[in-house]
């Protein structure tokens, strides 16, 4: 039996006069690496920022894990069960590595304002509970020893470690990684593939946008490509590479 995670139709949305997506859907299964590619100002970004609460579509179907999802705000889409990186990483800088993952936590929390002013003994339990999770978190993404560091002190592969812990905090459906190999080196690309290998292995279900074309051929189980706003090609990464019109996309034959 197959258990979708996600399964979005009919999305499209306009920007003025470009329409920046036409009727774009996919589906994944719980436990796939599904990727999302495309030339430059294809709409991998915009789908991302639709997806997640960032824009409002003009239309769309939107359901994560058999529930219909409104995608009207972050906060919202979180709640339902999205997780997401940024292309520009965004962590609270001043913060540690280890608190900056409480603060992924504190969405499935309870204990709320109230306790949090007044330290009641459920608030305290629940902060040991947080930080004990967000440590075996930063330990399962390779950083743990960092836990105490600033995050800005972190290098750049480290701090995109760092977000996909605070996305895992959340627990949730699906984690949604927007670039998440940008400015990374060989062997950061190669232990960041290791890391989504052993999430997708956990059972997680991940979407990514990537420009790295070779990290999501051998990575993802199912890719859409995406051209001027439209889904070209989806697939295997098999099936999608023989694809004549991506490669008439990725050739620039195309106008790119
Ligand atoms: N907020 C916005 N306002 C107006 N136009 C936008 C906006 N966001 C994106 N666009 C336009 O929509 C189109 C799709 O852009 P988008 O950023 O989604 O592409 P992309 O595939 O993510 O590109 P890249 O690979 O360069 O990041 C582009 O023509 C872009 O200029």
């Amino acid at each position: 039996m197959t258990d979708t995670v996600l399964n979005v139709s009919g999305v499209s949305k306009r920007f003025g006069g470009l329409q920046a997506l036409s009727d774009v859907g996919i589906k994944i299964e719980r436990g796939q690496v599904y990727g999302l590619i495309g030339p430059n100002g294809a709409g991998k970004t915009t789908f991302f920022n639709v997806l997640t609460g960032l824009y409002t579509p003009d239309s769309g179907n939107f359901e994560l894990a058999g529930k219909t999802y409104h995608p009207t705000a972050v906060h919202t889409v979180a709640k339902a069960g999205i997780a997401r990186t940024f292309q520009n990483i965004r962590l609270f800088a001043e913060m540690t590595a280890l608190e900056n993952v409480m603060v992924g936590r504190h969405i499935r929390t309870h204990s709320g304002l109230l306790g949090a002013m007044f330290r009641t003994s459920s608030f305290k339990a629940e902060e040991t509970a947080i930080a004990k999770r967000a440590q075996e978190l930063l330990d399962y993404v390779g950083i743990g020893k960092f836990a105490d560091y600033k995050a800005r002190t972190l290098s750049y592969g480290d701090q995109r470690r760092l977000e996909i812990a605070r996305a895992l905090a959340t627990d949730p459906q699906l984690i949604a990684l927007d670039e998440p190999a940008a400015g990374m080196n060989a062997t950061e690309k190669v232990m960041l593939r290791e890391l989504i290998d052993r999430i997708r292995k956990d059972n997680r279900t991940i979407l990514l946008i990537e420009h790295d074309v070779k990290l999501v051929m051998g990575l993802c189980d199912r890719v859409t490509v995406l051209d001027y706003g439209k889904q070209i090609a989806e697939g295997t990464p098999a099936d999608v590479q023989k694809n004549e019109k991506v490669i008439e996309a990725y050739l620039g034959t195309s106008g790119h």
